[in-house]
């Protein structure tokens, strides 16, 4: 870590300071309380659409589960949010969700049919990994089954869904704002906030490899 800093303080001599605090700002709302996995979304612009979402609501980390595609993101459509969101990529749905159960979270399947919690009263308090699943069939029995509960957004009309990225979007605003407004240890840790500190100032600099062979070839 110690030497991460040193690097992180050489690198930000090479960005504004403008760009610094705007990192740091935004870094000050960024949470993986939640996090998204979206399995199997066919379509690029939905799996896009989501990316978007969660870069916006200040959701860190997105899972894209592809067992049956290969490409998933439409950068038209991401607008750069891809630069920003952490992606984890699994080439299977149980894999998925064992990782994320080790990592502490409970999964929650979203869907429009089952009416076991309603997302207004949905309990924050846990890390919860939300599943949204594809336009036809919406998520797979695997993730059906193995799921710790499941969530709906309630609906009134004749339309028996919504499209998975207006869900996520509804779904991710709804309980990111609740969570900002709660007394839950929701931020990033100081370590986390470096390392993407790190990742973003790299990402900004446009001859990065020339820049930091530079570091690490100065005497220390
Ligand atoms: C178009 S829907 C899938 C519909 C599919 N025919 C089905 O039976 O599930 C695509 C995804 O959006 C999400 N979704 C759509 N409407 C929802 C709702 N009312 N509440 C929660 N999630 C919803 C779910 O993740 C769903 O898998």
């Amino acid at each position: 870590m110690k030497k991460d800093l040193e690097l992180l303080e050489y690198l930000e001599g090479f960005i504004s300071e403008n760009r610094k605090q705007r990192f740091l700002d935004i870094l000050e709302n960024r949470t993986k309380h939640f996090t998204v996995a979206v399995e199997d979304v066919y379509q690029m612009h939905n799996t896009s659409a989501v990316m978007r979402s969660c870069e916006v609501f200040g959701i860190q980390e997105l899972n894209v589960i592809e067992q049956k595609n290969s490409k998933t993101i439409d950068k038209q459509i991401a607008l750069g949010a891809e630069k920003w969101v952490d992606i984890n990529e699994y080439s299977n749905n149980k894999t998925c969700i064992d990782v994320l159960r080790k990592k502490g979270y409970q999964i929650i399947a979203t869907t429009p049919h089952n009416e076991s919690c309603f997302l207004h009263e949905y309990d924050i308090t846990k890390p919860t990994a939300l599943f949204f699943g594809t336009e036809k069939e919406g998520l797979s029995e695997d993730v059906m089954n193995n799921a710790d509960g499941y969530l709906k957004i309630p609906m009134v009309g004749f339309t028996e869904s919504l499209n998975i990225s207006v869900s996520a979007a509804i779904i991710i605003q709804d309980l990111t704002n609740r969570l900002r407004n709660s007394n839950i240890d929701w931020k990033l840790t100081d370590d986390e906030i470096i390392e993407k500190r790190l990742d973003w100032t790299r990402k900004t600099i446009k001859n990065i490899d020339f820049v930091e062979s530079r570091f690490n070839n100065e005497p220390k």
